[in-house]
């Protein structure tokens, strides 16, 4: 089922796992602002809503989506957190440069998962247009962070 067949804010809380504990890191990507803000958004108002504590989400600030792999890395390196997420928007231009950002992104946080044993969750945008990022961040088909947070929670579960 692709985005369009689900609203990405809806979650159930009754199936979560105690969050109150959680301690929750997330890297912002500064590119297209006006998409991850809204991603962050979503996702800290979820995370804060399943109840992780406000003094217990940890955000850094990174330059693009290329960055969260590093910006991750360290955070996970530095500090004692039960997960990280991962918010960036990259859209297509006119070269093929989203192709090789897009793909590096989504491997590097691949790569984390793999060496670290606290999980990075992948709330990463990649569209084609800015219309479907606005839709997916708050818009028509909900907030993909909001579906990140929901992860998160379920993730550090298992770490
Ligand atoms: N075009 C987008 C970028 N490009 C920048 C890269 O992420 C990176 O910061 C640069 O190549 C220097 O290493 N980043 C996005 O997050 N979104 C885009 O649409
Ligand atoms: C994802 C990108 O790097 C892209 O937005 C850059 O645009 P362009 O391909 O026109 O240089």
């Amino acid at each position: 089922m692709a985005t369009k067949g689900k609203n990405l804010s809806e979650y159930d809380k009754s199936g979560l796992p105690p969050a109150n504990h959680l301690r929750i890191g997330l890297v912002v990507s500064e590119w297209n602002p006006e998409i991850t803000e809204n991603l962050y958004k979503g996702a800290y108002q979820t995370l804060v809503d399943c109840g992780v504590h406000e003094d217990r989400i940890i955000r850094w600030d990174v330059p693009g989506s290329f960055e969260l792999t590093f910006g991750c890395k360290k955070m996970i390196e530095s500090l004692d957190l039960d997960a990280v997420i991962a918010i960036g928007s990259v859209i297509r231009g006119e070269t093929k440069h989203f192709d090789f950002v897009a793909g590096a992104t989504a491997q590097g946080i691949k790569d984390l998962n793999v060496k670290y044993n606290t999980p990075t969750i992948f709330c990463v945008l990649t569209d084609d247009t800015l219309q479907q990022a606005i839709d997916r961040s708050g818009g028509v088909h909900g907030n993909k962070g909001a579906e990140a947070a929901i992860v998160a929670i379920k993730m550090a579960s298992l770490s």
